[in-house]
């Protein structure tokens, strides 16, 4: 059985903006507001720098904001961090756990990420949780195993997670390069995901499944035309309105 479930287009700002930028957020908004991608949930993440005024601009439209990351904790001495309970606090209603850059940059492992999404679940935010194979695991033919892997090792809790999470994938080798996968590794990967998550939690036939990597205008309608692909993860054509609205629009229209 296909699922019709609503899209979800997230834009990861990633650590780019400042406060001029918000003007980007308010274009959003009011594309949204006039109805323009009517059919599909829209979501920003801005760096946390930017988040309560992101948060305040859009208050009472449709439009989500989340934060990118959150601590595992939800106070204490962790200098630098931020916790689920500060991006709630913020005006934030979901949090992207697992990016890739994260497990690399910051070596952030599997039970650390489900550490973090359970947090995030306490606190009340909706979770995005991310996975993606690197060009050498594709290469050795181990995609699957390793996405897999990830995901039944990051999954938070699943009484904690009922309705309030979705999954992104992103292959590694995909991100910033302006490299996809072709549209048929993307249905596949996609179909064998919901297989797992339907093993793997009671409502694994309705999360949410994102792809993420390069993402443009031009080839979003063709990257996520399939039942699996419930909506996108989009980082650098999310910066501009114009193109993370002309992305918003293709896949609400498919
Ligand atoms: O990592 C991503 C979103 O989280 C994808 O980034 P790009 O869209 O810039 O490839």
């Amino acid at each position: 059985m296909a699922n019709r479930l609503t899209p979800l287009v997230a834009g990861n700002w990633k650590m780019n903006g400042l406060r001029a930028d918000l003007a980007q957020v308010a274009a959003i908004r009011d594309a949204v507001a006039a109805g323009a991608v009517a059919g599909a949930e829209i979501l920003v993440c801005p760096p946390a720098t930017l988040l309560a005024a992101a948060a305040q601009l859009c208050a009472g439209t449709p439009v989500a904001i989340g934060g990118q990351d959150c601590s595992p904790d939800a106070y204490g001495a962790h200098t630098g961090d931020i916790s689920a309970e500060m991006l709630k606090d913020a005006g934030a209603s979901y949090v992207i756990v697992g990016h890739s850059e994260r497990r690399i940059d910051h070596g952030e492992s599997d039970a650390r990420v489900a550490a973090k999404a359970a947090a995030a679940l306490r606190a009340g935010l909706k979770v995005i949780l991310c996975v993606g194979e690197t060009e050498a695991e594709r290469t050795a033919g181990q995609a699957e195993a390793r996405v897999a892997a990830q995901l039944e090792q990051s999954l938070p809790p699943e009484q904690a997670a009922a309705g309030r999470l979705a999954v992104a994938y992103e292959p590694v080798w995909a991100i910033g390069t302006g490299v996809t996968p072709s549209p048929r590794d993307v249905v596949a990967m996609h179909g064998f995901l919901r297989q797992r998550l339907k093993t793997l939690l009671t409502d694994g036939e309705v999360v949410r499944l994102l792809y993420g990597g390069s993402v443009k205008p031009g080839n979003a309608a063709e990257l996520l035309r399939s039942p699996d692909v419930n909506g996108a993860l989009v980082g650098g054509a999310s910066l501009k309105a114009a193109e993370f609205l002309a992305i918003a629009k293709a896949v609400s229209q498919h």
